[in-house]
């Protein structure tokens, strides 16, 4: 039997992706060992609870609710708490200490980047957080190491499992938001504070993290345009489906020049019509995907399971391995590269296609009006899709429903669009407006 050196493993965290860790580990340890060239040691598991119930048993030798003396003398810290603070600081005393880091944590990576990565640069170590975007999918190392030689032009991603999991159920089986969000939340999918995922915080944290790796760019998550889907309605995923579309939760990153001939980045996230026979309107359940497209490599998909305990396990003994490979062979960590420092540009400064579903008085000459309306802002319509109810019983005219489509224009100039809209009197509603992407 080979006999190697051990280096020891300190997990702090045992939830749904924690507890799934130790399984792991527990599971094929050996096997891992023998890969690295070294024992991985689980010394200790940081819990806030010793007897709390686990998706997986662990030792309870092995539990300890004090993590900062656990992280002290451990080769590598697996950080599984997720939020901010503690996770921040007992990260910054893990490298300190030496330690190379793995997490999953994208809100800290995110809004604290720059200053972990500078920490673990001045000290030699690395920060690895493949988990931290899509799950399972490996998108951070493609990014960081395939693509290092390309040059990424756009990323359209579905990034977040809960969202994408809502949006399916309320397209293939009309679910609720709130129930679809149960089931998401029993499945292990959701944030601890599910608001990040329907809100799309987390996605946004998730586009910040992809867009500064791909354009290598630091792209603060406060310049990440950001809209959940709280406010998409059983009404919109079925206009949607009877257009030949379906409603995902997206997040995009591009290179762009804005009117004034500025190259910058643009980072959003929105939900958006996507038509059913792009690649990313087959991506179910809580499945992510991230396609990317770059100048010499053309386009990529990445697809799998972008949320769920033991699918992020993976990807964190991914980089468990990595880290534990570093230590055997030695040298510094690699720094990330943010040399282009591009600017990073408002949502104003983005063009895209939209649907815009109005509900209007159908009197004549509405359609004209409507239709100058958009001319003098700027928007040019593709289609215009009317559809007229039935009268009341006391003989009013029932309004009609006008869903206009427009071809590319700026979000600035749909913005001004809308607002006009809104004001003029043919107009009762502006019921629904929606971005069309991947087409
Ligand atoms: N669940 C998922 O599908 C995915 C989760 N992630 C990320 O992985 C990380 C962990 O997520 P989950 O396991 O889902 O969260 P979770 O909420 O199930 O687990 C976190 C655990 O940390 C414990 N904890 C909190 N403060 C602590 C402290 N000071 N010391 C020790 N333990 C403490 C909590 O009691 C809880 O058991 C988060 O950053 C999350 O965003 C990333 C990708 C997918
Ligand atoms: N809550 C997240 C978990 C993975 O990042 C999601 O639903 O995608
Ligand atoms: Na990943």
């Amino acid at each position: 039997m080979i006999e190697y050196r051990n280096l020891r493993v300190a997990l702090l965290g045992a939830g749904s992706v924690g507890a799934q860790v130790v399984a792991q580990l527990q599971k094929h340890g050996d096997e891992l060992a023998s890969r690295v060239g070294a024992g991985l040691e689980l010394v200790g598991v940081a819990v806030r609870d010793i007897d709390a119930p686990r998706t997986a048993e662990i030792p309870r030798e092995l539990l300890t609710t004090d993590a900062e003396s656990l992280i002290l003398g451990a080769d590598i810290v697996i950080e599984l708490i997720g939020g901010i603070e503690p996770a921040r600081t007992l990260i910054m005393q893990a490298l300190t200490s030496g330690a190379d880091v793995v997490t999953a944590n994208k809100a800290l990576i995110a809004t604290h980047g720059p200053e972990l990565f500078a920490m673990a640069e001045q000290v030699g170590a690395q920060l690895y957080y493949e988990a931290a975007v899509a799950g399972a999918i490996p998108i951070i190392r493609p990014l960081r190491d395939s693509l290092a030689g390309d040059h990424v032009q756009r990323i359209l991603g579905i990034v977040n499992g809960t969202t994408n999991f809502i949006l399916d159920r309320m397209d293939t089986e009309g679910q609720s938001l709130e129930d679809a969000l149960a089931t998401a939340t029993e499945l292990g999918y959701a944030e601890a504070d599910p608001t990040a995922d329907i809100e799309a915080y987390d996605a946004a944290q998730k586009a910040a993290i992809l867009a500064s790796l791909a354009f290598h760019t630091t792209v603060p998550i406060e310049s990440v345009y950001r809209e959940g889907i709280t406010a998409i309605t059983a009404a919109q995923v079925e206009a949607a489906r009877s257009a030949g579309y379906v409603i995902k939760l997206l997040a995009i990153c591009e290179r762009v020049t804005d009117a004034e001939g500025i190259d910058g980045v643009s980072a959003r996230v929105y939900p958006a019509l996507v038509p059913r026979t792009h690649p990313l309107a087959a991506v179910h359940g809580a499945k992510n995907a991230v396609f990317v497209e770059a100048e010499a490599a053309g386009d990529l998909m990445f697809y799998g399971a972008g949320a769920g305990g033991i699918e992020t396990a993976s990807a964190v003994l991914g980089d468990l391995v990595s880290a534990a490979r570093r230590h055997v062979v030695g040298g510094p960590g690699v720094a990330e590269s943010t040399n282009s420092d591009l600017p990073i540009l408002p949502i104003g400064s983005v063009t895209t296609r939209y649907h815009i579903t109005l509900l209007v008085n159908d009197r004549t000459g509405v359609l004209a009006t409507i239709a100058a309306l958009f001319s003098d802002h700027g928007v040019s319509v593709e289609t215009v899709v009317q559809t007229v109810g039935a009268p009341s019983d006391d003989g009013t005219p029932a309004p009609a429903t006008l869903v206009i489509g427009t071809h590319e224009a700026s979000e600035a100039a749909l913005a001004a669009t809308v607002t006009a809209l809104s004001s003029i009197d043919t107009v009762r509603s502006v019921t629904s407006v929606l971005r069309v992407e991947g087409s």
